[in-house]
């Protein structure tokens, strides 16, 4: 994302909206400010000016100064059509936006950003950057497209809105709150709380100005958004001291994940980086791993699904995850499908499931499907600390360097994710005393080499 505006009019931007800011009853403290941190390559920001305590007020904005689709001036007759939160906010802003020195949000859309590094517009050559990685097939920019067009354009009758609404969206992706009323968010306190939950998913989102102008930090955040009746209020969660920056939390996303929905990464969300094994791969490589039947696995399937062990992908995490790198339900996925026949019959008629600990022939299995899952990336050299994306740079003159570098981090994330596995898989063997099993580096190399040599 990024505003290549000069300075002065950067800082003229800057400085409307805080005014407007104020004119519409927000209240900022006077121990802070907001920044130009392009430098660092962070847009705006804001920083501490003096040192703040703890559970300090930093800024109130009143609920009224919220961009919704209620408080937009979007006609009830349209907006009632829509029961959709995302496809209603997309609308309402998309009419904002349109209605210019009309709107009421008019300062607030200068601050917005003009252009997006999130996936949404990364070009088919840059997506190929990412190949192997699970977030391609999370982009849903062709869902997007349609619905646009099918819900949307109808609505405004304008082929030429699409592009607005995609800028929308992604400011919506990266910028927006799910709005929860006060006392919502007592009860739900300390439940662990996602902006990407199911729970989240259903309530109203909303553009609430200058608390989208925090960046975030998985390591530093310090100030967290509170929704009471009237208005919303930004208070520090720890204390601050002059000249720091205040980060609000993202939430616990893969980099993968940072660079689909904000268009950024950075290292401090390496430890959240996952890597998704579809149960699709998982039924594969046990068909050809235990040489059965797709007729052979059903039984086991069906089973697994009656005791909700069944998903349509497993994530695997780095092993120094406190829960390790797999999930109890992969494990007892893989320990089921491994199991002797007399066994899974025995375990079926007492309505049980294996224990969450690897069977010796899981581990097997585990370690097929790891390699398998490794394959999927485009990496000839999986040693090299260099770029591991196989892709030369701007292959032909269309790709965005910055882009490419941010794929590199997170492939490289992904790939070093499903070596620590590998490696804790090769220690779980080697303490049971059994059977080493090979080295995952090498073994991979081969299977690229005998991929190669079939094409
Ligand atoms: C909610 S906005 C924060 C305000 C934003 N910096 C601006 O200038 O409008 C989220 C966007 O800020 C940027 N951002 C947030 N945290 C960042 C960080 N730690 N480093 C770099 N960019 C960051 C990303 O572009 C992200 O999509």
């Amino acid at each position: 994302m990024s505003d290549d505006s000069g300075k002065d009019e950067f800082d003229s931007r800057s400085m409307r909206f805080i005014d407007w800011l104020k004119r519409s009853g927000t209240t900022v403290s006077s121990k802070i400010q907001l920044a130009d941190l392009r430098q660092q390559s962070a847009g705006r920001g804001v920083v501490a000016r003096e040192d703040i305590e703890e559970d300090e007020e930093l800024f109130s904005v009143p609920r009224s100064s919220i961009l919704t689709v209620e408080t937009s001036g979007l006609p009830v007759a349209i907006r009632s059509d829509l029961q959709d939160p995302w496809l209603s906010l997309i609308l309402a802003m998309a009419f904002e936006q349109q209605r210019g020195e009309e709107s009421p949000w008019k300062p607030y859309f200068d601050v917005l950003p003009a252009t997006f590094d999130t996936l949404m517009y990364w070009s088919t050559e840059e997506l190929e950057y990412l190949r192997g990685s699970a977030v391609v097939g999370k982009i849903g920019k062709q869902s997007a497209d349609k619905a646009f067009s099918e819900q949307l354009v109808p609505i405004l009758s304008d082929d030429d809105l699409l592009t607005l609404f995609h800028k929308m969206g992604s400011t919506i992706m990266a910028y927006a709150f799910d709005l929860e009323d006060a006392s919502r968010q007592s009860k739900t306190e300390g439940e662990d709380w996602e902006e990407d939950s199911d729970a989240g998913e259903s309530l109203p989102k909303g553009l609430v100005p200058f608390a989208d102008i925090l960046n975030a930090d998985a390591d530093r955040n310090n100030a967290k958004l509170f929704y009471e009746d009237d208005k919303v209020v930004m208070k520090t969660i720890t204390a601050v001291q002059k000249g720091e920056e205040l980060f609000n939390d993202y939430g616990s996303l893969p980099r993968a994940d940072v660079l689909r929905r904000y268009g950024y990464v950075t290292d401090n969300y390496a430890k959240y980086d996952v890597v998704e094994i579809t149960l699709d791969m998982v039924k594969g490589v046990t068909k050809e791993h235990l040489k059965l039947a797709e007729a052979g696995l059903l039984p086991r399937l069906e089973y697994l699904e009656e005791q909700g062990i069944l998903e349509d992908g497993y994530d695997v995490s780095r092993a120094s995850n406190e829960d390790g790198p797999l999930t109890d339900e992969f494990i007892v996925l893989l320990n089921t499908l491994v199991l002797p026949s007399a066994d899974f019959d025995k375990l079926k008629k007492k309505d049980k499931l294996p224990k969450p600990e690897l069977s010796e022939r899981a581990l097997q299995l585990l370690h097929q499907i790891l390699l398998h899952r490794r394959a999927m990336y485009p990496i000839d050299d999986i040693n090299s600390t260099q770029d591991p994306s196989g892709i030369p740079a701007s292959a032909n003159g269309t790709s965005n360097e910055h882009r490419r570098n941010m794929a590199v981090q997170v492939i490289k994330g992904e790939e070093e994710v499903l070596r620590k596995a590998a490696e804790t898989v090769q220690k779980l063997f080697e303490d049971g005393n059994k059977r080493k099993v090979g080295t995952f580096e090498d073994e991979v190399a081969n299977m690229h080499l005998e991929k190669k040599q079939k094409t």
